[in-house]
């Protein structure tokens, strides 16, 4: 006979000395812990985490296992069952209520990689288990069909209650609309910005994106007319700002950064990510050479006191594959993955984080 009370007031009672890391909070207050099963000596429940991609699962299923057996019983055997239920604070927003965080990537300048880590994050967040979808709307350059390999692919046109109705593409787990996707392959695009800006608010109001986890915005480099019919679009849960370690593309990262902070526009910045950190040559994977510099983008996180999220290498696979429409982590290159990964899972983190601690973000207001 066992000489404990087992009961779902005292698992609850015992769980509820359990701090979510990153939350600071309870989990038994932030109800994460559902469907208490008791059995004789056995216990078992749900921990529902913030994200799928969390990084802490392991440690928090540790430390419920001990909480059961410091405050209960010893001998109580606990199985856990964890699952995910990304939070959002986009409930009821009248536009896009399915979608549960708009997650904005910007860069100061061009050509520091912005798309092929959106493109890659995407790919790692779908894998962790999270639905996924990307809206490429860097006008001067939209790459997203080239590194998906979808350049001759066209969104479904249909008709629905008399509107015309627009379906994202799908490649590799992932839902797309590009401004490259609604010209001829090869053909230039000039967009006039009022253009660009009824482009990306179609692909808002017009467009079916059902249910989704995250939705990443690539939005063209430096600060414009695009970036604020985005926010003027949509509320946005947060922004992210990709640069290169190199004093020149920080400063621009730095009026990019800064952009977002503007009371005005007030978006939430979850961080930086370092893209081409430093070079690692394929057969020397344990040697790094930081030929643009070392630490800029640290430098720029420790400026706003907001985190790194990752350092991405400079590795050729990485050029390969995002020319071969096949991001490099679906080619399974295990530096680019493991890379692309933690970013992936640190930025999840981060909009976990935001969304518990931080009001929705309001739509801009046209003034
Ligand atoms: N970590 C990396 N390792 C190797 N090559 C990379 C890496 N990141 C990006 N590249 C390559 O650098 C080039 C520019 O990348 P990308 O198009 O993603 O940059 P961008 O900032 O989005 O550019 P733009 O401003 O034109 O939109 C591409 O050829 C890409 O394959």
């Amino acid at each position: 006979m066992s000489d404990y009370r087992l009961s779902t007031e005292a698992v609850l009672r015992a769980l509820s000395t359990v701090e979510e890391p990153d939350l600071k909070r309870d989990i038994v207050s932030l109800n994460m812990v559902k469907d208490v099963v008791l059995g004789i000596d056995s216990v078992r429940f749900t921990v529902v985490l913030t994200t799928p991609a969390c990084p802490l699962k392991e440690v928090i299923r540790k430390r419920c296992e001990d909480a059961i057996h410091i405050h209960i019983g010893a001998d109580i055997q606990v199985t856990i069952d964890m699952t995910s239920d990304v939070t959002s604070t986009r409930m009821n927003a009248p536009t896009l209520p399915g979608v549960k965080n708009i997650i904005a990537v910007s860069s100061g300048k061009g050509g520091v990689g912005k798309s092929t880590v959106t493109a890659n994050l995407a790919i790692a967040l779908h894998k962790s288990g999270a639905k996924v979808g990307i809206i490429d709307a860097d006008i001067y350059g939209p790459s997203m069909p080239t590194m998906f390999g979808a350049e001759n692919i066209q969104p479904r046109i249909f008709q629905q209650d008399g509107l015309t109705r627009m379906e994202p593409i799908q490649q590799f787990g992932i839902k797309i609309l590009s401004m490259g996707l609604l010209v001829a392959p090869g053909q230039a695009i000039i967009w006039r910005g009022t253009m660009a800006g009824r482009a990306l608010q179609q692909f808002f109001s017009d467009a079916d994106w059902g249910e989704l986890d995250y939705l990443l915005i690539d939005l063209p480099p430096g600060t414009g007319d695009i970036h604020l019919t985005l926010v003027q679009t949509v509320p946005v849960t947060g922004a992210i700002i990709v640069t290169t370690p190199q004093k020149v593309a920080l400063a621009d990262a730095t009026k990019g950064l800064a952009m977002f902070r503007q009371p005005q526009i007030n978006v939430p910045v979850l961080g930086v990510i370092e893209n081409m950190s430093y070079f690692t040559p394929a057969e020397l994977p344990d040697h790094k050479y930081y030929i643009f510099g070392k630490g800029g983008g640290q430098l720029l996180a420790d400026q706003f006191d907001v985190p790194m999220l990752g350092q991405i290498p400079l590795v050729q696979s990485i050029r390969e594959s995002g020319d071969d429409g096949r991001p490099a982590i679906s080619s399974g290159d295990p530096i680019a993955t493991a890379a692309f990964r933690d970013a992936a899972e640190a930025l999840a983190q981060q909009v976990a984080i935001r969304n518990a601690t931080i009001d929705r973000t309001e739509r801009v207001q046209v003034a």
